[in-house]
């Protein structure tokens, strides 16, 4: 199996709007081991999704290196799956929600017919749609379509998840138990995961690391590592002063207060 850990040395990326080029990124340097889950915060418009999706291989680099297992990403890597918050555009309205989670895996002879329903039960089940399987989206609610969205990633087994935000629309109890979710399945595949958020408590909850992008053009400014214990546990985890004291700390780095 191919490493799937990134490399990025001096990364700038610049983009044409209208007021002509502009500079989204600059000197954005980091690693990311195979397995980690790092998690990406910071101030609005400072280039999070910009970096997920040069990560993702849709933006190049206009300098800088960055690489995959190794390899310069010239395009969207094979491993590499991305989840956004639009659900709304990402499902199929004709297709069923099973149909619509096995998108990904119809292309592909990686696997027989069998094995391919399998990959789409166990997705649907744990996203807890197993119920609404024969469905169309449009009959789902908006938190239910996201979930659609994430089993479909979940079903192609990726080497590398990239999530923009993939939460950011569902109920608290939702949220809490796909976190849940989410790192249970990160537990089985060692997948490399790469989340962006707003809510500082995911992030911690998530995270190996965290880190804050900020500026115009944006760079990592802090990279927090949370050295809280796993399994991680949604009351157990957030009572720790451990934790609380690494939500002040993402707090304090996100808004500028930090002396260092
Ligand atoms: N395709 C594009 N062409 C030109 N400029 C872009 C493009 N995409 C994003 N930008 C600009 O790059 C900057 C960073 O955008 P980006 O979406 O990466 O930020 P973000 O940190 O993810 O923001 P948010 O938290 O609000 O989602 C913004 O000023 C945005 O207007």
């Amino acid at each position: 199996m191919k490493a799937a850990g990134y490399t990025c040395r001096d990364l700038s990326v610049t983009l044409s709007g209208p007021a002509g080029e502009r500079s989204i990124l600059d000197g954005v340097t980091l690693d990311i081991a195979q397995g980690e889950i790092i998690v990406i915060v910071g101030r609005s418009g400072t280039g999070k999704t910009t970096l997920l999706r040069a990560l993702g291989g849709l933006v190049l680099p206009s300098s800088g290196t960055l690489q995959l297992g190794g390899r310069d990403i010239d395009g969207p890597p094979t491993e590499v799956v991305m989840v956004f918050q639009d659900y709304a555009h990402a499902l199929l309205p004709w297709r069923t929600v099973r149909r619509n989670v096995a998108l990904g895996l119809e292309g592909s002879n990686k696997h027989t017919r069998a094995e391919r329903d399998e990959l789409v039960d166990s997705a649907l089940e744990v996203v807890g749609l197993s119920a609404r399987a024969e469905d169309r989206p449009w009959q789902l609610s908006g938190g239910m379509q996201q979930r659609v969205q994430i089993a479909r990633a979940l079903a192609l087994q990726p080497r590398v998840l990239l999530m923009d935000e993939p939460f950011g629309a569902l109920d608290a109890m939702t949220k809490a138990s796909l976190q849940d979710e989410l790192l249970a399945v990160q537990g089985r595949t060692s997948a490399t995961i790469v989340f962006i958020t707003h809510d500082i408590e995911e992030a911690i909850y998530l995270a190996d690391r965290v880190m804050v992008i900020d500026g115009a053009p944006g760079r990592i400014t802090y990279d927090i590592v949370v050295d809280l214990p796993r399994p991680r546990d949604q009351l157990k985890t957030k009572e720790l002063p451990r934790y609380l004291a690494l939500r002040r700390l993402v707090h304090e780095a996100v808004t500028g207060g930090l002396d260092d």
